[in-house]
């Protein structure tokens, strides 16, 4: 039997989130039905942050109550505050996802504070998911570097990975935000990140800005990660980083995957009819 990989389709929220123009919530909630019915198993449909940090996300509780659910769907969603918290517990999210910067400048331009009070903010909203049995996802961002400050040292990745990690996240997703990586940068930031955290709590977050995700996919793979965030098209990229465009496309992932023998349940054909929701938005 082949070695399953989870592929964590981020689509509906990191795709659309930096879109110009504003998407219809009918549109968001058939892209995100169109996953559903592909075999994705996890879906980061949206987020409950500030309307007037990324208005494209406005809608978020209108979008949770429409979709129709598959219950072998888990449905996930932002939370950067109590607020965002709240507001996901009522829209019936399945999971959360709390999100943090290994670089100064890009916690400041994202969340519009300092790493150490991003910690802060998440304590009541890890204190609220355990009281309401929510499982929470982390995200790091900037783990290869930051379009602000540059370079980011795999000491410090390491240092807010294993934080996230200690404070109740089940898992980390890696962001390489801006797609800064090489094979080489990725390795050596693994090389220090692993000998601390176990690989089964890690995944990658990869952008394809320069066109060779495909190569750091394989080479998380190798290291041993066996979850990778995906959008489907290659929707994305974050608003409060520049050069971030073109989160990895779904498909691409699949590709990789099947090419080094490992499973990972999506329907080509079914995710077809996603796709062309997807390039109907960006046209
Ligand atoms: C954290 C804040 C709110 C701080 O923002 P702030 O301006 O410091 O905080 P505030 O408390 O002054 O709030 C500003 C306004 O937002 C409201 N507000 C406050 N919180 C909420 C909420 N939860 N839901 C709805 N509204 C909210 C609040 O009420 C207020 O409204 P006003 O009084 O001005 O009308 C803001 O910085 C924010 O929302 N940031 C989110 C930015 C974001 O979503 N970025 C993209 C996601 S991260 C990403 O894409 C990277 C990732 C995960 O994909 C991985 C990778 O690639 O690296």
């Amino acid at each position: 039997m082949t070695e399953r990989v989870t592929i964590f389709e981020v689509g509906p929220r990191d795709g659309l989130q930096s879109l110009g123009l504003q998407v219809p919530t009918e549109t968001k909630v058939a892209l995100i039905e169109a996953l559903s019915r592909t075999g994705l198993t996890k879906i980061e449909a949206t987020s409950f942050v500030s309307p007037r940090w990324v208005p494209q996300m406005a809608d978020a509780a209108e979008v949770m109550a429409q979709i129709t659910r598959i219950p072998a769907v888990c449905y996930s969603a932002l939370t950067p505050n109590l607020r965002g918290m709240e507001g996901a517990i009522a829209a019936r999210c399945d999971e959360v996802a709390i999100f943090a910067s290994a670089s100064e400048g890009f916690s400041r331009a994202n969340l519009n504070c300092s790493i150490e009070e991003s910690f802060e903010r998440f304590t009541p909203i890890m204190e609220r998911a355990r009281e309401v049995g929510i499982p929470v996802r982390g995200y790091l961002s900037a783990v290869i570097a930051c379009p602000y400050d540059g370079g980011v040292a795999p000491q410090t990745v390491t240092r807010w990975t294993a934080k996230l990690l200690e404070i109740g996240c089940y898992e980390v997703s890696l962001g390489d935000t801006i797609g800064a990586g090489t094979v080489e940068t990725l390795d050596a930031m693994l090389d220090v990140l692993l000998d601390e955290c176990p690989t089964d709590k890690l995944a990658g977050h990869f952008h394809d800005t320069h066109g060779n995700a495909r190569e750091l996919v394989a080479t998380a793979l190798e290291r041993g990660l066996r979850t990778f965030d995906a959008s489907v098209a290659g929707l994305g990229g974050c608003p409060y980083a520049p050069g971030s465009r073109g989160n990895i496309d779904t498909r691409l992932v699949m590709e990789v995957l099947e090419a080094q023998g490992f499973s990972h349940g999506v329907d080509r054909d079914a995710l077809v009819q996603a796709e062309q929701i997807a390039q109907g938005i960006v046209g």
